[in-house]
């Protein structure tokens, strides 16, 4: 067990405050001879002794806090080097050990692991003021692809900013403008077309005589596409564009990649601001990332300058970045055009990506486990029909599909520590002392494998939410019995892929419309199968860490069968 001020081996602890105290004694010795040989008086010398050694109380042995229990980590980087290439795994068995509440220390900042839906809950909901802030920890990111810089404490990203007047007006435009009821309507025409291309492009290539095709690809592209046609008016991921548009496509995705990969990276003068100054100076990823930054604000200064010269007033023609252009906050004032640039990057971050891995896991799924993708298949041709394909209106007659898309988050939160919640004000949870700026990690991952809620946790079985729920018997309790009324919109604390409260995901409706209708027409259109002669089995259903939590083998090359009638997919 380490100390209990900071959890690190008491010994270490003790060494780590005779460092601290030795410049400051040094120093306070030097002072004191120079004062008193200039002064001679011995009430002078005293009070400047008393103001000078003020601070070192500070370092003095502290009455022990009540932090909740964890494991020591090492001097100075705390319990950072032991999280590994999975956090979310590491952490999760950290909560097995320690219990649902526990304490790392990451660096110079307390972190906090919470693994249980009733704690996520207090997180979230009754204590959702108190946590609703985000860490200090994202600055490097911030500085390059945020426009963050030290003095202003602004961080033009939804995601890492703190609560106040620009998020609050964020949050409100994209409430009102992007995922309000009347504009899901509006932009329904865009998602029906991309979902018309991808099952276009992908029986192309059937017909063509390949039989495998790279199904991430095709998923990444639909989402990509709805995403910039809503929110700039482009659409960048596909064949048939011009020679022009292939070029700023290309730049479009190169960027994006670099700005990702960058934001998954954990900078360790994020976690030990001491060492900011010495790795600007000698980290090349900052040199880097200062390169990239110049070239992504060109790309978005472009995009901005087209839409202002095009001035389009036209609600029913506008787009995310013309909304973003006329609006005005709280302040009465227009939206800074580096907030412009960051919020539109930010879109494509936070909605892209995150909807195209949620599809591909769920369709790994249903490779994994055919039995279950023939279910939804026969779901699907008994309430859709063989004539037609799905549509978003069939989505709400769809309660194994719905299952299915359940049980996937459950088990593949792309998010699965959420963004770092934090705590502007010291508080208590469950009795214990949580320190003010902790980093509050709200493990979905851990919790959707929660053995106490879930039976036989890392089984994939859509049943667990359907009517027909086979895991339930006469001795279930009624918490059981009610996982089938669990759903993914941040009401219930067990199933979390999208957040809950303040800081909840704000793209939750526009995500779940396409990865619903999305899987809908991959399986209702195609039979699905692995390539290579490999058994179901041998899929590898690993994951890689990073922005989002991704497959560690994409669905690159699988088996497509197209199992409707011709007529239906000339009808589209
Ligand atoms: C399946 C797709 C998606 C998943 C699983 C997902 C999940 C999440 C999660 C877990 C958070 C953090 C919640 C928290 O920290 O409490 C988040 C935040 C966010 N998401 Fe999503 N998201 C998805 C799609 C989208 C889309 C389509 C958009 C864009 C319209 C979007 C925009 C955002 C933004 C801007 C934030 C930051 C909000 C804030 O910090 O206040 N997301 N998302």
């Amino acid at each position: 067990m380490g100390c209990k001020c900071c959890r690190w081996p008491v010994n270490a602890c003790r060494m780590a405050r005779m460092v601290k105290l030795l410049p400051l004694s040094f120093t306070g010795l030097v002072l004191f001879l120079t004062v008193h040989s200039f002064y001679n008086d011995a009430v002078i010398t005293g009070t400047l002794l008393l103001i000078l050694f003020f601070p070192v109380f500070g370092f003095l042995p502290r009455k022990p806090l009540n932090l909740p229990p964890g494991p020591s980590g090492i001097p100075v980087l705390g319990y950072l080097p032991f999280l590994g290439e999975k956090p979310h795994q590491e952490m999760a068995k950290l909560a097995k050990k320690y219990g649902p509440l526990v304490h790392i220390q990451l660096g110079s900042f307390p972190g906090l692991v919470v693994a249980n839906a009733r704690l996520a809950k207090e997180v979230l909901m009754t204590q959702d003021q108190v946590f609703s802030s985000r860490p200090d920890s994202f600055v490097t990111w911030a500085k390059h692809f945020a426009y963050y810089h030290e003095g202003s404490e602004v961080r033009y990203s939804m995601g890492t900013a703190k609560p106040g007047p620009f998020l609050r007006n964020m949050r409100r435009l994209v409430a009102v403008e992007l995922v309000a009821p009347k504009r899901i309507e509006h932009f329904k025409a865009i998602r029906r077309e991309e979902m018309d291309a991808m099952v276009q492009e992908l029986l192309s290539e059937v017909k063509s005589g390949k039989q495998i095709v790279d199904l991430n690809m095709a998923i990444g592209a639909l989402a990509m596409n709805v995403m910039s046609r809503m929110v700039i008016q482009k659409r960048y991921y596909a064949k048939d564009i011009s020679p022009e548009t292939k070029k700023e496509a290309y730049e479009f995705q190169r960027l994006l990649v670099t700005v990702l990969t960058w934001a998954g990276y954990p900078f360790l003068q994020d976690f030990v601001p001491g060492l900011r100054p010495l790795m600007s100076m000698i980290s090349s990823n900052e040199r880097e990332m200062a390169k990239m930054a110049k070239n992504t604000d060109a790309f978005f200064e472009t995009i901005l300058q087209e839409h202002r010269q095009r001035q389009n007033t036209v609600e029913s023609s506008q787009d995310f970045v013309d909304v973003l252009i006329q609006s005005v906050g709280d302040d009465g004032k227009r939206l800074d055009d580096k907030a412009i640039k960051a919020v539109t990057m930010e879109m494509f971050m936070a909605g892209a990506e995150t909807t195209a891995t949620t599809i591909e896991w769920a369709l790994a799924e249903l490779l994994h486990h055919p039995d279950i993708q023939t279910n939804l298949q026969t779901e699907l041709d008994t309430v859709i029909g063989t004539t037609r394909m799905a549509q978003e209106s069939d989505i709400p007659n769809l309660p194994y599909l719905h299952a299915v898309i359940r049980e996937s988050f459950r088990l593949h939160p792309v998010s699965p520590l959420m963004i770092p919640h934090s705590n502007s004000e010291a508080t208590e949870l469950d009795g214990y002392h949580i320190p003010a700026n902790s980093h509050i990690f709200i493990n979905s991952w851990a919790i959707g494998r929660d053995s106490s809620i879930w039976s036989s946790p890392e089984h994939f079985d859509p049943e667990r939410f359907h009517k027909s729920n086979k895991f339930l018997d006469s001795q279930s309790s009624e918490d059981q019995r009610s996982m089938v009324g669990i759903d993914y919109k941040g009401l219930s604390y067990e199933l979390l892929p999208f957040g809950s409260g303040r800081r909840g995901c704000p793209g939750m409706q526009i995500a779940s419309h396409v990865v619903s209708v999305a899987v809908a027409r991959l399986v209702h259109g195609f039979r699905w199968s692995l390539a290579d002669d490999r058994a179901p089995e041998d899929m590898d259903m690993e994951e890689r860490f990073g922005m989002n939590l991704q497959m560690r083998s994409p669905l690159h090359r699988v088996c497509c069968e197209k199992r409707l009638p011709e007529e239906v997919y000339l009808s589209m």
